[in-house]
């Protein structure tokens, strides 16, 4: 069995895929990597023998990840690194490596999917961000932007009245008419500029490439822009897809 890690700025997304590499074992989200090790424990029949992982954080805290699972489980633990080219893709960045790896993972994702169409990615996790990669693979760049948890959490940090709870929260999303509560006109405010970002790319989208695109989304937060673009393809396992291809175990 593979082990297969995705860990962004606010989880570890995990998976753990049979030894073929053809179907997903289990799978889940945790917040820390004792959390992982935990969720790890109580599969039944679990015997891992590889595990590949994309990491954006510190060097050091990649590190002791990788560390804690070659111990717990004795296998080897391969890491995707940054490349100036990959199946096909090359990386728009000045300096490539300061490309985030789960950017440049999605876009090989994406990419591939694809099969030869020029591609815009989008995805919604702590940050928010859009990557565009043109048919013939070159990568034109892309944006950056705050997720919805920092949207919120910089107006509670930021202000002295703008407090609520989870649950209002999540009442509060089920429209987008003007809100009547601090949690509605926070919640559906922050989620109408996620919308608007998405509205902008389309357009810049299609300026390069008129029709002839495919808009990939993917992320934690991916269903706040649901309904946005009719014709998108939500992949929640995208940057996966990079995964497998940047990382092949043989
Ligand atoms: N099972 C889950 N656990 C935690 N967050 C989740 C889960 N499912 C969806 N989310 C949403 O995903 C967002 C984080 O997205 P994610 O892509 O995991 O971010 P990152 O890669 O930056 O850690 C959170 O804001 C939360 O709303
Ligand atoms: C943009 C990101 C913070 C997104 O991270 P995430 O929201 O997925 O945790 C990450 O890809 C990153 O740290 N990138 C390095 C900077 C860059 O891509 O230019
Ligand atoms: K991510």
């Amino acid at each position: 069995m593979i082990l297969e890690l995705d860990c962004g700025n606010s989880f570890i997304k995990w998976r753990v895929l049979d030894g073929l590499a053809s179907e997903v074992v289990s799978e889940g989200v945790v917040d820390s990597n004792l959390a992982l090790i935990e969720s790890l424990r109580i599969i039944n029949a679990l015997s891992l023998r590889n595990c590949r992982l994309v990491s954006v954080r510190t060097d050091e805290e990649t590190g002791a990840l990788i560390e804690l699972i070659e111990r717990e489980f004795t296998i080897p633990v391969v890491c995707a690194k940054s490349a100036r080219e990959m199946s096909g893709v090359r990386n728009g960045y000045e300096d490539y490596e300061r490309l985030g790896l789960d950017r440049w993972l999605a876009m090989l994702g994406g990419f591939h999917l694809a099969a030869g169409d020029a591609c815009l990615i989008l995805d919604f996790g702590t940050a928010v961000t859009a990557d565009f990669v043109a048919a013939d693979g070159e990568h034109l760049g892309g944006f950056i932007c705050p997720g919805m948890p920092l949207m919120r959490n910089q107006l509670r940090t930021h202000t002295r009245k703008i407090r609520y709870g989870d649950q209002a929260a999540e009442r509060a999303l089920s429209s987008h008419v003007p809100g009547r509560s601090t949690a509605e006109a926070v919640e559906r405010g922050c989620s109408l500029m996620l919308r608007g970002f998405v509205l902008t790319q389309l357009q810049l989208a299609q300026a390069y490439w008129g029709e002839n695109y495919l808009v990939f989304i993917t992320g934690g937060d991916a269903e706040l822009v649901g309904g946005v673009v009719p014709d998108a393809r939500v992949v929640p396992d995208l940057v996966f897809v990079g995964l497998a291809m940047a990382c092949p175990l043989s």
